[in-house]
């Protein structure tokens, strides 16, 4: 496992982006059904009325069969979009099976603006995020642009609001033994990889298996 604390933050994102980048076709479609067992059937996601997850970017585990399975479920399923403003901004907006997407500025597939079927974060039940690299406390590196972090930050100021469940979703090639937590960080409830769960700050999350 990589020690984090002997690395930049730039130096360790770019060795954890390289990690995942070397991942076969095989080696991804493999993590990807592994992730999906290890969700599809957990009260967690059972229970999830709106929930938001991503497009793989760069190596990302893919999310698709969970994506599917949402949706023959009945349940509704946002993604990130970018504000055209402000820049930093993200917003979670429902999409439709089949719905034509457009490219953001990363080159990541979003849906077109419609705020009607925006959703506030704090409305969700469930939030599925990519990450770059976690630790087993609920540490989560991302690809730097903050915004994750800035959707989130109501989190800090009502520590008390439960809504949604945060769970980061991995390879299991990207934990590192501890991140160094920055002040606007908004820490895990768990993270889940194609080799099993990793319990962040939410250590009760066991009674609700
Ligand atoms: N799948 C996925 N979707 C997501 C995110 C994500 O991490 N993964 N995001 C989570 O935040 C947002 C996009 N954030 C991103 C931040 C930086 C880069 C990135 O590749 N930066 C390049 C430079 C690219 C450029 O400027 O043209 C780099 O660092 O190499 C990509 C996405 C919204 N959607
Ligand atoms: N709540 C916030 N308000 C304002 N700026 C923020 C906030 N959270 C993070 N940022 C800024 O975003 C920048 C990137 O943060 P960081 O490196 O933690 O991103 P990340 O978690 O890797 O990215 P992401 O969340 O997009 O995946 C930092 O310079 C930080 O100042």
């Amino acid at each position: 496992m990589i020690h984090a604390e002997q690395l930049s933050r730039p130096a360790l994102r770019r060795q954890l982006r390289e990690r995942r980048r070397a991942l076969t076709p095989a080696e991804q479609r493999q993590a990807a059904r592994a992730l999906y067992r290890q969700l599809a059937q957990h009260p967690l996601f059972r229970r999830a009325r709106h929930l938001a997850l991503y497009l793989p970017n760069d190596g990302e585990i893919d999310p698709a069969l969970l994506h599917r399975e949402a949706l023959r479920r009945g349940k509704r399923v946002y993604l990130p979009l970018l504000a055209r403003w402000p820049r930093t901004r993200m917003l979670f907006q429902r999409v439709d099976n089949g719905e034509t997407l457009r490219r953001n500025r990363f080159r990541i597939a979003e849906p077109r603006p419609q705020a009607h079927r925006q959703r506030k974060p704090w409305t969700l039940d469930l939030l599925l995020l990519p990450l770059v690299g976690f630790d087993a406390r609920g540490g989560r590196l991302g690809m730097g642009g903050g915004f994750y972090d800035r959707a989130l930050a109501y989190r800090l100021r009502h520590p008390n609001w439960q809504k949604p469940l945060l769970l980061g979703l991995a390879h299991a090639c990207q934990q590192v033994d501890r991140l160094p937590l920055e002040s606007w960080d908004v820490p895990l409830h768990a993270t889940v990889s194609d080799r099993g769960w990793f319990r962040g700050c939410r250590p009760d999350l066991d009674g609700q298996a």
